[in-house]
């Protein structure tokens, strides 16, 4: 029966251990027996040889997603005459090992830290397949990104300008640069994740880009590529990148007259669906709609199309990976009248999922372990953090007989997940496993409680003395 305590959005389901195709990784199924796996790999099997928490990658998911969303744009692009630099924005997920798989898959990855650019270069990229982005790099990633010959960066205010030229006079190169706009669309998304709205830090607004171009193109040691917006994260429709390509596309129209603007930069933020009412637009239709818009631009104004640059995150690593949790408590809380919520506690939470505390993300959860018959009932996942907000799921039907001791899989938790995780509570961060035919290894070992207690610097020897006085 549905609980008058579920949102609106989440339909009682006729079958609460179906995964969704549209929210799971594409090799995830039940086993005969009715267990999760995942590329061949069993919950349980992933459960013991990892332990749980443990975020499981289905790699070749990814690597699908990655070479589908190249493709597309590629196809979409060629026909209006253009084509497409697809970056992988690794701020959602990044290790060696993802690095690999994207320059393999032909993409290049845009960097927001000198610390992911370090995890970039540690994987042997060609630094030339490497962008690098931020508000605030500091003069040191500024220095070592230059320095080592990375492809581009985006800066992002007038003050920067002059450190970029003078790293790159420093190491006599001229660094290609594109500048980051705040175009004044407000994104459908939740509001941390609109990037180009009034009054937030992005970016140089539409009506000072012509100075602050000027003043880039004043330098020697800098190429001007062209211009850069990214609106914001998770959004389902595609107006708001039209709107945006339209804006910045009259100010690239007028940079034509002082010098080259070969390209375009439309950003990444493609929504992908996390339980069964997120409906994510489907890349094809995306880029076909981009390319038209960009095409009517180009007409209407008269110029070339230039090459597009996107760097999508989120829509290539986060449906792919599925968290798989231990069961410890349950409890059936009265809520209002006679209607309860069954809060089902796992052995992780916010430390490992900020996302839902965060942004209020409804993420949707099953049984791993097993198929159960009993009748569904509504679930509140939560963490075992000092926390009433430490919740993974807010509302998902589980099979009411979940107990103790069973395995449940969150799906696409591989963006923005490990990638955000903390050490909350003394909590160790989990392990990430690839998973492909049948085999499973780790890509980014867990960490152990040495670990954490090996960054305590230890009591001075006296106070031990001092207290037993
Ligand atoms: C500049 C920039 N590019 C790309 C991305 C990637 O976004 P997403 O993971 O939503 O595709 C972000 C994050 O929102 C960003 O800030
Ligand atoms: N961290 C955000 C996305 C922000 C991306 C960076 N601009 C999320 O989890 O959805």
């Amino acid at each position: 029966m549905r609980n008058p305590l579920a949102p609106s959005w989440l339909e009682l389901p006729s079958d609460a251990n179906a995964l969704d195709a549209s929210v799971w990784s594409q090799n995830a199924e039940r086993s005969a027996d009715g267990e999760l796996v995942i590329a061949g790999v069993a919950a349980t099997e992933l459960a013991d040889r990892f332990g749980t928490p443990v975020y499981v990658v289905d790699e070749a998911d990814v690597r699908t997603r990655a070479r589908g969303i190249r493709e597309s744009f590629d196809r979409e692009f060629g026909r209006i005459g253009s084509r497409v630099k697809v970056y992988y924005a690794g701020k959602a997920f990044l290790s060696t090992q993802v690095v690999a798989w994207m320059i393999a898959d032909g993409l290049n990855i845009d960097a927001s830290s000198g610390g992911e650019l370090a995890v970039a270069l540690a994987a042997g990229a060609d630094p030339a397949r490497l962008g690098l982005h931020g508000n605030n790099k500091s003069l040191a990633e500024i220095d070592r990104a230059v320095g080592v010959g990375i492809g581009t960066i985006v800066i992002d205010s007038l003050i920067e300008i002059e450190r970029v030229a003078d790293a790159a006079s420093r190491h006599g190169r001229v660094q290609p640069v594109r500048l980051r706009v705040n175009s004044g669309v407000h994104a459908h998304t939740h509001e941390y994740l609109a990037t180009a709205r009034e009054d937030q830090k992005f970016g140089i607004p539409l009506a000072d880009v012509a100075a602050t171009v000027a003043v880039i193109r004043s330098h020697d040691s800098l190429e001007f590529l062209g211009l850069h917006s990214h609106i914001g994260s998770q959004i389902f429709e595609s107006d708001g990148f039209a709107e945006a390509a339209r804006r910045l596309f009259a100010v690239h129209v007028e940079l034509l007259a002082g010098g080259p603007v070969p390209e375009l930069n439309l950003g990444g933020g493609f929504g992908i669906a996390y339980n069964g009412s997120d409906v994510a637009l489907p890349i094809d239709t995306l880029a076909a709609n981009l390319a038209d818009s960009v095409a009517q631009l180009a007409a209407e104004f008269g110029v070339a199309v230039p090459v597009i640059a996107i760097e999508p995150g989120r829509s290539i690593i986060g449906p792919s990976t599925t968290t798989l949790y231990t069961v410890g408590t349950i409890k059936d809380v009265l809520v209002e009248g006679t209607d309860t919520r069954k809060y089902v506690s796992v052995d992780g939470g916010m430390s490992d999922n900020i996302r839902p505390a965060l942004y209020g993300a409804d993420y949707s959860v099953r049984i791993a372990n097993r198929t159960s018959e009993s009748e569904p009932a509504l679930v509140r996942l939560a963490g075992k953090h000092c926390e009433s907000g430490d919740i993974v799921v807010h509302a998902d039907y589980l099979p009411g007989d979940v107990r103790p001791g069973d395995l449940v899989g969150v799906p696409a938790t591989g963006a923005y997940g490990w990638a955000m995780a903390s050490n909350y509570n003394y909590l160790a961060r989990p392990p990430v496993v690839a998973v492909r035919d049948g085999e499973a290894r780790i890509i980014v070992r867990g960490e152990t409680e040495d670990d954490l207690l090996s960054r305590d610097a230890g009591l001075e020897p006296v106070s031990i003395k001092d207290q037993n006085k």
